[in-house]
């Protein structure tokens, strides 16, 4: 894979709700294999701009091309694109009244057509991969909320994404359970696959990331490699920040 080939290309994003201009003008581009953090205060965007990399959120104006395929664009291909790409949200949304294995199962075969005994077999490698082989027949309701959200990591994974976006997958978590969630993502890591992750993990993005993005007001306001923008910052705003977040 070249080091310069892009994956996710945003060009000039601006998103409103309402009279809220949430994302001002946001341009960002996340290479093959790239894991880019996204950090900032609550409310600065981050959520909407990750939510714009899967449609979940359309932009008022710009353009977003995943994997050489513009989604921006009229009648663009949405939900197939969306299957390339795996989505890990903080709330872990399972579906209750599936087990474990059925929630991994089902949308491989309802929406890729893969046969019921090869979307098990793959599910049952990803339940291992998260640590949860024996876990495949209960329900989510039997499990720990970290459980629960390493179950989501493993659903996006047999969906075999290129990419995997992740909004904040440990903030309803309780604190002894983050660890076991942040140490899933780091193993995927390692893997060669395209992560975006809006986190208040520091710890996370400083093991991990390729690249921290620091965004405030909806923009970009300063990104870099975590050895540099941790040690480093250059915009007030960005050291104020990190100065609360440390502390806490
Ligand atoms: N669907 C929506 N309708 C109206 N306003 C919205 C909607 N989604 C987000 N917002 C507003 O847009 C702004 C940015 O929200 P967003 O969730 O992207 O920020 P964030 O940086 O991810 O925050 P947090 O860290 O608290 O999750 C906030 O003021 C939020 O209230």
């Amino acid at each position: 894979m070249a080091a310069d080939e892009k994956m996710i290309i945003m060009e000039s994003i601006d998103k409103h709700f309402g009279h809220l201009h949430v994302l001002k003008d946001v341009s960002l581009t996340v290479g093959t294999g790239e894991k880019l953090v996204i950090i900032g205060p609550s409310g600065s965007g981050k959520s909407t701009l990750i939510r714009c990399i899967n449609h979940l959120e359309k932009p008022s104006k710009g353009r977003v091309i995943v994997d050489g395929v513009e989604i921006t664009a009229h009648k663009a291909p949405v939900n197939k694109v969306r299957q390339s790409i795996g989505m890990v949200f903080q709330q872990f949304n399972l579906y209750h009244h599936k087990t474990v294995l059925e929630n991994l199962t089902l949308a491989p075969i309802l929406l890729k057509g893969v046969a019921k005994s090869e979307a098990e077999e793959s599910a049952m490698m990803y339940l291992d991969r998260v640590g949860l082989k024996n876990k495949a027949n209960v329900y989510p309701s039997q499990l720990s909320g970290g459980q629960q959200q390493r179950v989501a990591i493993a659903r996006a994974l047999n969906m075999r994404p290129k990419i995997m976006l992740f909004d904040e997958p440990t903030s309803a978590l309780d604190p002894e359970m983050i660890q076991e969630v942040l140490d899933v993502m780091a193993g995927l890591a390692g893997e060669g696959i395209t992560m975006v992750v809006v986190t208040h993990e520091m710890g996370f993005a400083k093991q991990v990331a390729d690249r921290v993005i620091f965004m405030d007001e909806g923009e970009i306001l300063e990104q870099g490699s975590p050895e540099h923008f941790f040690t480093n910052p250059e915009h007030d705003r960005a050291k104020l920040f990190l100065s609360k977040i440390l502390r806490s």
